[in-house]
């Protein structure tokens, strides 16, 4: 076994299995204790919720939890090994909600037989939580299960590979061509993989600037282009005039290749055929497009990113989905809408360019990180997230009017430790 392998199933099985457990919050020392915790004191709120179901926000932790939900369908670029196997990355989404933005979670895997069953489920439970985070769920089922969760429940529902990644790739890329000294606007982009994560990235980073007949979106049967006759209606809106049908056609001149499919489908013939300083973004998980030493070996110009901790510029939805969700928990958003979104990749770019407090450059080695070809984006412990992307999303709630809470006294927060100093 590798290191690594040996290393990971240690940490998740000792010295107790799995990485996440349920903690207290109140006294429970004394009989007294107990008969407020329980009965007879409980059912004060029980009534009380029943009266005015806001109230559980007050009385439950319902306002601080999200529900992780997958069904394993999608399991980072692992593919579809069900919903138990998933367990173990929801438990990693709720280490990384906690670690970095204070946020409880219940992971939830549905062994579902069809979306609408899922739908359901999720529905059926969704009053438990204040917030729902789908996560691994395959295309082009997940867009039909986002958008009628979002239809039927009044809390925040968001598929974090569709839109924490699209956030976090945004920001990384239009910081990436600024460094290349290249536009949004007139650069050639190939998205490898036209799935959950590649559609929701084309769709943002259109939003944002980029010229939709400038991307070839490919997937696993070409470049999807107006000759297709099997493109579903997700993957129909990136079909354009084109005579590529290829990857390596489409890469031949590019600027950016972005890859949300699978591991080491890039090649270094694809890659040296890329323009001048190219950008790399080879997301797929665990194991990229291309290697990045493969990727430098190939081309000493190249702007290189994957969506790992162990190589720098990490795109990664760490870097979203944590600092989104307390933003919008805090302000009682009722959706995470797109100008939320756009707010959110804003505030993640501009904190690419502030000097890096000592404290994170020592987390990561030591090295001194500066605004450049390794440090397009931020690191995920630096403590600045919470406080810039939470302020801007819960500001953009409040703004759009889907907030029911005004800005929060504690904001913006300094760090984990503030979130409940309100
Ligand atoms: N770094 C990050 O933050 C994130 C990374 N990802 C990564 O993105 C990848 C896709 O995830 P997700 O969108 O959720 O999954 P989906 O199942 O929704 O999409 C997978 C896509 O990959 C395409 N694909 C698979 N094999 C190939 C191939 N050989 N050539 C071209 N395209 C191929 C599929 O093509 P087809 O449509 O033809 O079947 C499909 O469009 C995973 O590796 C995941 O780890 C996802 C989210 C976040
Ligand atoms: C990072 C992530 O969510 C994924 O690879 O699916
Ligand atoms: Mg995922």
């Amino acid at each position: 076994m590798s290191d690594l392998k040996t290393a990971a199933l240690e940490y998740h099985a000792h010295p107790r299995p799995g990485k996440l457990s349920v903690e207290l919050t109140k006294a429970t020392a004394t009989a007294r204790d107990l008969s407020l915790a329980y009965s007879p004191g409980v059912a004060e709120p029980v009534r009380e919720i029943a009266r005015d179901p806001e109230l559980a926000y007050k009385y439950t932790g319902k306002g601080n939890l999200v529900a992780v939900i997958s069904d394993g369908t999608a399991i980072l670029g692992l593919g579809n090994l069900g919903p138990l196997a998933s367990k173990p990355v929801m438990e990693g989404k709720g280490v990384l909600f906690k670690r970095f933005a204070g946020i409880d979670v219940f992971d939830i895997e549905v062994d579902s037989e069809s979306p609408q069953a899922f739908i359901d489920t999720v529905k059926r439970i969704s009053i438990t939580f204040g917030g729902i985070n789908l996560e691994d769920i395959k295309a082009p089922e997940c867009f039909e299960i986002e958008k009628a969760l979002i239809e039927q429940c009044d809390i925040p529902v968001f598929h974090d590979d569709q839109h924490g990644t699209a956030i976090v790739t945004a920001a990384g890329m239009i910081n990436a061509l600024e460094i290349a000294g290249k536009t949004l606007a007139d650069a050639k982009i190939v998205c490898l993989g036209a799935g959950a994560a590649a559609i929701s990235c084309m769709k943002l980073i259109v939003s944002m600037g980029a010229k939709l007949e400038n991307i070839y979106m490919v997937d696993s049967k070409g470049v999807i282009q107006s000759e297709r006759t099997d493109l579903n209606q997700y993957k129909a809106m990136f079909a354009h005039p084109s005579s590529k049908r290829t990857l390596a056609d489409a890469l031949n001149g590019a600027d950016v290749f972005v890859g949300l499919s699978g591991p080491n489908l890039l090649s270094a013939e694809g890659l040296k055929s890329m323009a001048a300083n190219p950008i790399v973004f080879a997301c797929s998980n665990p194991d990229p497009e291309i290697a990045p030493e493969l990727a430098h070996a190939t081309r000493s110009d190249v702007i290189m990113a994957t969506g790992r901790s162990d190589y720098p510029n990490q795109v990664n939805n760490v870097l979203g989905f944590p600092f989104i969700f307390r933003g919008a928990l805090d302000v009682r958003a009722k959706r995470i809408n797109e100008e939320m979104k756009v707010a959110a990749a804003n505030a993640l770019r501009e904190l690419a360019k502030l000097p890096v407090p000592q404290d994170v450059c020592d987390a990561y080695g030591g090295a001194k990180l500066e605004f450049g070809r390794e440090y397009i984006i931020p690191k995920p412990m630096d403590k600045r997230l919470i406080t810039l992307i939470s302020d801007a999303v819960a500001k953009a709630a409040i703004e759009t009017g889907v907030a029911t809470l005004p800005y929060p006294k504690n904001y913006p927060l300094q760090s984990v430790d503030d979130v409940f100093n309100g």
